[in-house]
């Protein structure tokens, strides 16, 4: 691997990790702008692969694999620029033509073999794989990326997770192949973040074996609907179902919206969302089912049956437990939120690596889940999608800025990705609402171990079991820089924060406000704790991965990035101050420890941006000689 990496990322991480130095006050000898490549030094100080190893955390081999397969073949929109080879989507297309490059990608990928096992597998390693090589297409185009995770972890999970035998042996290969092209009509024109309130109604017909699946008003059509605009033949539907008048709530069916010669099924009526501010690789459509009939075998009956003579069965006789149940699939899409951008997060570097131990962790808890494990993984997931997706969207900004003009230009990307990438904060649950489950969550723990009287376990709560931290009148840079101070404070943020907030709602509640209205009047505490609760997890990840590591030279660089990571929250959240966790003298020394975490960490930029192992080809002409890649010579 060319570990050559550019000046502007010199340029870039100097201007986040040290400003350039002013221009000289003395004129000098007028001279040309000249590219010096960044000094490939081998010295670096510490070994590229045993980072990337650390960072990526699985199949290395796999993503090498594909990042070439992607590389070698023309669908990827390959071209030259000043005598470099480079792959990217040309966004200059019209909609339908990105949308047809798309599937003409993802038709090569199939018969490329990679997404053998990605349904018919089992158990953790293929779960791995097929994430590993998910987000190395991610980091081609986020249409690819997103057109795939509709079909293979929407569709194909909730077919997977919430389907049985019967649907298994029917759909998994089918999907696997790509012979069956899948979608997910969860949400609705009126309803994308209250599933609950969605107007899709389904009735059983027990004379017919069938059930009737109906939109009852404009509100109800199913909307932004990924790959049914154009492509898909089969959707999940989610529809509340009523069983002799009476609503059971929300439930999965599969309904088949175009045959194989892709003409719209009879009593299914399918629009186009239209173009969007990016992902126009993707097809998002709008369906209507007009009284259409399935066959009773097409509920998805994991969670619960409807018997041929229409009685309603469930084990789960909890209505939240059931939704929650059915809710499950659209956990893993909330894996995608940590990816896309590496090629542009070299910026924030100590985020990137934040990021990556953090999506890795939770990625394990993933495939070795239970279905005990399930409520902290959608929680978790809830905190790093929200995190992590508003956090690409901040460093696509910067990234930006700092390139000037040059990040104004489509060829490198950076512009580009602001649109592919801000809506990413919506989609797969609006980031706002994601955070409040967690809120909710805490405050669910909080209550049942006190009422219980039983310790913190679990969400990583046992801190709350242990003493409380005491803060040094005077923070010194080796207590700044230790991870124990660093997890604590993060502790106390959290444990004070949860308690000021059942406070708060036990008090609303006192005068006699719902638990609902007291949520919603104690919300600027609910976001101040579920960003204590997201951030103590990332670091926490961060500290075990160091963890992992013999003293050396690799886990020296890796606290510098950690300190850099936890001391940036400290300063950015004004909670610290406002609750009182830290003086205004300890605020300020946190504060000055940054610059000197980013002059530390400069010399080792090159070597932290190289150990990302994304290839040449994957960046952008700003990325190396952008001087050659602008000149006159370069354009003919
Ligand atoms: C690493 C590589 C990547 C891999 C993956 C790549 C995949 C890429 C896919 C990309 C796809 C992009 C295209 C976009 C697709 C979509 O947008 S699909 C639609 C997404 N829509 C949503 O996410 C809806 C958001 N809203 C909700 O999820 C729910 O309405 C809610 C807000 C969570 C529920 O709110 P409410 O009605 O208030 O109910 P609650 O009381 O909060 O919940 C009831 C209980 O259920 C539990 N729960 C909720 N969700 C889940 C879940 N997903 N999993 C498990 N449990 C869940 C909740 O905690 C409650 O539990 P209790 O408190 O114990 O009762
Ligand atoms: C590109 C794209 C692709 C998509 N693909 C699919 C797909 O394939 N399948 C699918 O089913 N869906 C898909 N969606 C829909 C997506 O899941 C929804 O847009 C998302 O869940 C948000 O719902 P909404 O758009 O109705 O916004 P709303 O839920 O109306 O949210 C709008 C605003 O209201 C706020 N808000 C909402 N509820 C609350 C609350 N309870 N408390 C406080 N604030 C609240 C939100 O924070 C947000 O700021 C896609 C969306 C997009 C943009």
């Amino acid at each position: 691997m060319d570990h050559q990496v550019s000046r502007r990322t010199e340029i870039l991480t100097n201007h986040l990790l040290l400003r350039a130095p002013p221009p000289s006050s003395v004129l000098q000898p007028h001279r040309c702008l000249s590219y010096s490549p960044p000094e490939l030094s081998n010295e670096f100080a510490f070994d590229l692969r045993e980072m990337r190893r650390l960072m990526d955390g699985h199949n290395l081999e796999d993503r090498d694999w594909l990042f070439s397969v992607i590389v070698q073949s023309a669908l990827f929109n390959r071209r030259e620029r000043a005598g470099r080879i480079f792959v990217c989507p040309d966004y200059n297309q019209s909609m339908e033509q990105q949308r047809e490059a798309t599937m003409r990608r993802i038709e090569y990928l199939v018969e490329r073999g990679v997404f053998r096992g990605w349904l018919t597998g089992e158990g953790p390693a293929e779960e791995l794989r097929k994430l590993a090589l998910h987000e190395v297409m991610g980091m081609y185009d986020h249409s690819l990326s997103v057109k795939l995770g509709v079909h293979y972890f929407l569709w194909g999970g909730a077919v997977k997770f919430l389907g049985t035998k019967h649907h298994h042996d029917k759909w998994l290969r089918a999907t696997e192949n790509y012979d069956m092209k899948g979608c997910f009509a969860l949400s609705e024109l009126g309803h994308g973040s209250n599933v609950r309130g969605i107007e899709t109604i389904t009735t059983y017909d027990s004379n017919t074996g069938e059930f009737v699946v109906n939109t009852p008003c404009e509100s109800g059509q199913k909307y932004w609907i990924g790959g049914a605009a154009n492509h898909a033949t089969h959707t999940i539907v989610f529809s509340q179902l009523y069983i002799n008048g009476s609503n059971q709530g929300v439930h999965a069916f599969i309904a088949q919206i175009r045959d194989s010669d892709g003409n719209i099924c009879p009593n299914i009526r399918i629009a186009d969302c239209g173009h969007k501010i990016g992902v126009n690789g993707v097809d998002n459509g709008r369906i209507w089912f007009d009284n259409v009939r399935i066959p009773r075998e097409n509920l998805l009956n994991s969670v619960a049956d409807v018997s041929p003579t229409g009685e309603y069965l469930s084990a789960i006789k909890n209505v939240d437990q059931r939704f929650a149940a059915f809710l499950a699939p659209l956990t893993s899409g909330r894996f995608s939120g940590h990816f896309p951008i590496w090629m542009f997060i070299s910026l924030l570097l100590w985020f990137r690596y934040a990021m990556s131990f953090s999506a890795n962790d939770l990625k394990i808890m993933y495939v070795k889940r239970t279905p005990k494990s399930n409520k902290a993984i959608h929680i978790i997931s809830s905190a790093y999608k929200a995190t992590f997706t508003w956090n690409n969207i901040r460093t696509l900004l910067e990234c930006r800025d700092a390139c000037g003009g040059q990040g104004v230009k489509s060829e490198n990307r950076v512009g580009l990705f602001m649109g592919e990438f801000e809506m990413h904060s919506t989609f797969e649950g609006d980031n706002k609402v994601l955070m409040q489950q967690i809120s909710k969550a805490l405050f669910a723990e909080y209550v049942a171990c006190h009422k219980q009287n039983k310790p913190f376990s679990g969400l990583g709560l046992e801190h709350m079991n242990k003493p409380l931290l005491v803060i040094p009148s005077h923070l010194t840079t080796p207590t700044i820089r230790s991870s124990e101070f660093q997890i604590d404070l993060f502790h106390l943020r959290e444990r004070d924060l949860l308690r000021r907030f059942v406070e708060e709602v036990s008090e609303y509640q006192s005068r006699g406000e719902s638990k609902e209205s007291a949520f919603i009047l104690s919300y600027q505490l609910a976001e101040d704790l579920s960003r204590a609760f997201s951030e103590r997890a990332i670091l926490k990840t961060f500290m075990d991965a160091e963890s992992t590591l013999a003293a050396g030279s690799l886990k020296n660089v890796l606290g510098l990035l950690r300190s850099l990571y936890a001391m940036i929250s400290v300063d950015e959240d004004a909670s610290f101050l406002r609750y009182g966790y830290l003086s205004k003298e300890n605020a300020s020394a946190v504060r000055k420890e940054v610059p000197k975490l980013c002059a530390e960490l400069r010399p080792h930029a090159l070597a932290l941006v190289s150990s990302f192992g994304i290839p040449d080809a994957f960046l952008s002409p700003i990325a190396y000689n952008w001087l050659d890649s602008n000149s006159w010579s370069s354009q003919l």
